[in-house]
C-alpha cells in the first residue's frame, strides 16, 4: 500500500470512529487506538502536504485566529417561534391550526435545545459553511468554529447539497469544567450554558473553540433543491441518515392531548438530560400543511414553543 491509499484508510477509520464516538455515542476503539491512527495521518499528511485536503480528520482545527467574522446571507430566513406558556396556550395553537387546515392535523415534538442557532451548508457533501443565525436573515460565518465541533461530518458518505440547522449547545460536564477553570484562573464563569456556547462559537481563534468541547443537534433543513420529503418527521430520519446528529427524543403527536402528555413528561424529566432544554418545540408535520398556514409577522403559524417557567432558584 502507498502512502496516499494508507491516508484515505486512515481517514476512513478515523471518520467512522469519529461518527461512533461523537454521533453514536457507542464507541468501537479506545482514545489510545484513536489516538495513534490519528498521529500516524498527521506525520504522513506533513512528508506529504500535497496530500492534505479541507475534510481530513487532521483538519478541524484551523490554523491562526480570524481578524473578524464575515457576514452570511440567510437565503431562507431562520425561524423564530411564537411562544405557549400553559396548558391553555397549547390548547388556543392547536385551535388556531385545526381552523386552518379544517381537518385533523398531527404533529412533531421536540426538545428545544437551550443553545444558538446555527446552519451548516454543504456541497456535493463537503462542509462548506457555518453560521449563525444572527437576526435571521444576516448572520456570522463562523465554520472555523464550527469545523471542531466532532459531531458535526466534514463530508457526508452521500454527496448531497443541502443545508442543514440546528442547534449548538454545551453539554453540562463542559460547562461545569469550564467554569471551574474560569474561577481557577480568577475569570468571570459563564452564567449559563447558552452564554457559554455563544461565546465560545465567537471566539475568532478557533483552538479556544475547539477547547470547549461543543455540541450541534440537527432539526431543520434550509436551502434545499433536492428536496422531496412530505414531512417534518422524515426529514428528522434524513438527516440522521445523512450522518448528523439528532435529539432522538423526538415524537410525532396524532393529537394536542399527546402533546400536552409529552411536554409534562419533559417538564419533569429534563434534569436527567446532559445538556440544558429551555421548553419544547411542536410543529405541524406534514409540509404542506405547513405551507398552506404559512407565517405571520412573529413567526410561523404552523409552531409554536412552550417556554417551561423558570425554575425555582435552589436557595
Ligand atoms: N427542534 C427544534 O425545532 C428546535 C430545537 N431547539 C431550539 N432551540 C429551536 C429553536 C427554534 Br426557532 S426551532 C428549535
Amino acid at each position: 500500500m502507498n502512502s496516499q491509499e494508507r491516508i484515505q484508510e486512515l481517514r476512513k477509520e478515523l471518520e467512522k470512529y469519529n461518527y461512533e464516538y461523537h454521533v453514536l455515542d457507542t464507541p468501537s476503539v479506545s482514545d489510545y487506538e484513536y489516538d495513534k491512527r490519528m498521529q500516524e495521518l498527521v506525520s504522513l499528511e506533513e512528508e506529504y502536504p500535497e496530500l492534505i485536503t479541507a475534510d481530513s480528520p487532521s483538519q478541524r482545527v484551523g490554523g491562526k485566529p480570524l481578524d473578524a467574522f464575515e457576514k452570511v446571507q440567510h437565503v431562507i430566513p431562520m425561524l423564530s417561534l411564537g411562544n405557549a406558556f400553559n396548558e391553555e396556550d397549547l390548547r388556543d395553537f392547536d385551535k388556531r391550526v385545526q381552523d386552518g387546515i379544517g381537518e385533523q392535523v398531527s404533529y412533531v415534538c421536540e426538545l428545544k435545545i437551550d443553545g444558538l442557532a446555527i446552519s451548516l451548508r454543504y456541497e456535493d457533501g463537503l462542509f462548506v459553511q457555518g453560521a449563525t443565525r444572527g437576526d435571521g436573515t444576516t448572520g456570522e460565518d463562523i465554520t472555523v468554529n464550527l469545523r471542531t465541533i466532532r459531531s458535526i461530518p466534514l463530508r457526508m458518505p452521500e454527496g448531497e447539497t443541502i443545508e442543514v440547522r440546528g442547534e449548538a449547545f454545551m453539554p453540562h460536564r463542559s460547562f461545569i469544567a469550564l467554569n471551574e477553570a474560569k474561577e481557577e484562573n480568577g475569570e468571570e464563569p459563564f452564567a449559563n450554558p447558552r452564554n457559554a456556547a455563544a461565546g465560545s462559537l465567537r471566539q475568532l481563534d478557533p483552538k479556544i473553540a475547539a477547547s470547549r468541547n461543543l455540541d450541534i443537534f440537527l432539526y431543520g433543513v434550509g436551502q434545499w433543491d433536492a428536496g422531496e420529503l412530505e414531512s417534518h418527521s422524515e426529514r428528522l430520519e434524513y438527516l440522521k441518515k445523512l450522518g448528523f446528529k439528532t435529539n432522538p427524543e423526538w415524537r410525532k403527536c396524532a393529537t394536542i392531548e399527546e402533546v400536552i402528555a409529552y411536554v409534562q413528561e419533559w417538564t419533569e424529566a429534563r434534569n436527567q438530560l446532559n445538556y440544558e432544554i429551555d421548553g419544547i418545540v411542536i410543529k405541524v408535520d406534514h409540509l404542506d400543511q405547513q405551507e398552506e398556514l404559512g407565517f405571520t409577522a412573529k413567526g410561523p403559524r404552523w409552531a409554536i414553543a412552550y417556554k417551561f417557567p423558570a425554575e425555582e432558584a435552589i436557595t
